[in-house]
């Protein structure tokens, strides 16, 4: 079955054609695959635009060939879905409602939607939700501590993001160590872009570093992760920003964006050995951050029998890898120096002989995740 997968952005569309096989251990080929980059600048304007080039390029790539479904990578899937779901017109409502709750991701996905509904009108689509994973929070992980109207009237809870990521990745590192799923307790980090952590209890979510956007826990390229709220409602009561201004700064202008003032990883990770003082800042505070959370979430879920990395920077970049794992020694983890430096596209090992709880590597692959959903309910 022939599958196209959109991961929409806030600044960028990712796409992947594949051909889903019937029997689900083998990956399927990827027909073709792309990055549509800088939405709102000069040569891609709006997301409109992006899909215009989108379309264009696939009648290219395919040769001719026809698609039989979409899925979609849809970040905010609220209280409603715990799993993908055929889209309807329903259905794009919903999300759309959604969207303030993720406003870098659910607008994108929601005009992708309609660019195929529009051009394709009975082409099955799936919405694949980044929140289902987290479905398994206990009550108690999911509460802020805020009068109980908030969450009746308004929704305010934790949710949870990268969930395809995490199910995948958790899979992957259980099969790896050889322990069943279900059994399986396990500290999964997803350090992308956007990053989360998840603890795994019994093979599902039982808590997640994000929360009611994907704006709470660690430090991002460009979102701050914790802040007290004081300095939110602080900076606006003095009249300092306007709420918008400030939901800006901490989505956009923060993160290893506002402490180095660059919001990749590469570019920061080489501005530090350079000795540039404001990104080598930057990769403590966040891998200090990370390294709590860790520790918190073996607490979490009753001792850890893994550490798993994954995500752009989870599986490449070796030097904040290893600044983690140097601040988790009283869990009694250790680093394999060398095997840590190792670059491979498998899922490997990176802890020492002696390490009390395996580190692993794990490579995520959320659109053949999305893929495989979306071909399994369209068969049904
Ligand atoms: N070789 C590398 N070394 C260090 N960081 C890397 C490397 N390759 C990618 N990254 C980092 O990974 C991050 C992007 O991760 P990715 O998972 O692709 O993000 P997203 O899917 O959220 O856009 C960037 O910060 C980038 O610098
Ligand atoms: C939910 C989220 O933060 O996604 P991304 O990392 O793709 O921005
Ligand atoms: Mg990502």
């Amino acid at each position: 079955m022939l599958v196209l997968v959109l991961n929409s952005g806030s600044s960028s569309i990712k796409y992947q054609v594949r051909e889903v096989a019937d029997t689900a251990d083998t990956a399927g080929d990827v027909v073709t695959s792309g990055l549509i980059e800088r939405i709102g600048e000069v040569e891609v304007p709006d997301h409109q635009h992006a899909l215009d080039t989108l379309k264009d390029r696939l009648d290219d790539e395919l040769g001719g060939r026809t698609l039989d479904a979409v899925g979609h990578r849809v970040v905010h899937g609220g209280e409603r879905f715990s799993g993908p779901v055929r889209i309807t017109n329903e259905i794009t409502r919903e999300i759309e409602r959604l969207s303030p709750l993720a406003p870098l991701h659910n607008p994108a996905a929601v005009l992708g939607i309609r660019a195929i509904t529009q051009t394709l009108p009975d082409l099955p689509q799936v919405a694949v939700f980044d929140t289902a994973f987290h479905r398994t929070l206990p009550e108690y992980a999911w509460r802020y501590a805020v009068p109980d109207s908030l969450y009746t009237e308004h929704g305010v809870r934790r949710y949870g993001f990268h969930g395809t990521s995490h199910d995948l990745v958790t899979g992957a590192a259980a099969a790896f160590l050889g322990i069943q799923r279900s059994h399986f307790a396990a500290v999964v980090a997803h350090l992308g872009n956007g990053a989360s952590v998840t603890a795994i209890r019994d093979g599902v979510s039982v808590d997640t570093s994000m929360g009611y956007t994907p704006l709470e826990g660690l430090v991002m390229g460009t979102r701050s992760g914790d802040v007290d709220p004081s300095v939110i409602t602080q900076l606006i009561v003095r009249g300092k920003y306007t709420a918008e201004e400030m939901d800006r700064l901490l989505n956009k202008e923060s993160g290893l964006k506002g402490l180095a003032g660059q919001s990749d990883m590469r570019a920061v990770d080489e501005a530090a050995a350079d000795g540039d003082r404001r990104a080598e800042l930057a990769l403590e505070v966040a891998s200090y951050r990370l390294a709590k959370y860790i520790g918190g979430y073996h607490v979490a879920v009753g001792g850890a029998q893994a550490v798993v990395f994954t995500a752009g920077i989870g599986e490449n970049a070796s030097g904040f890898r290893a600044r983690v794992v140097g601040l988790l020694g009283a869990m009694g983890v250790t680093l394999d120096v060398a095997a840590n430096e190792i670059r491979s596209t498998d899922a490997r090992r990176i802890s020492g002989a002696d390490s009390a709880i395996p580190v692993l590597v794990v490579p995520t692959d959320e659109e053949r995740a999305i893929a495989e959903a979306t071909a399994a309910l369209v068969r049904d």
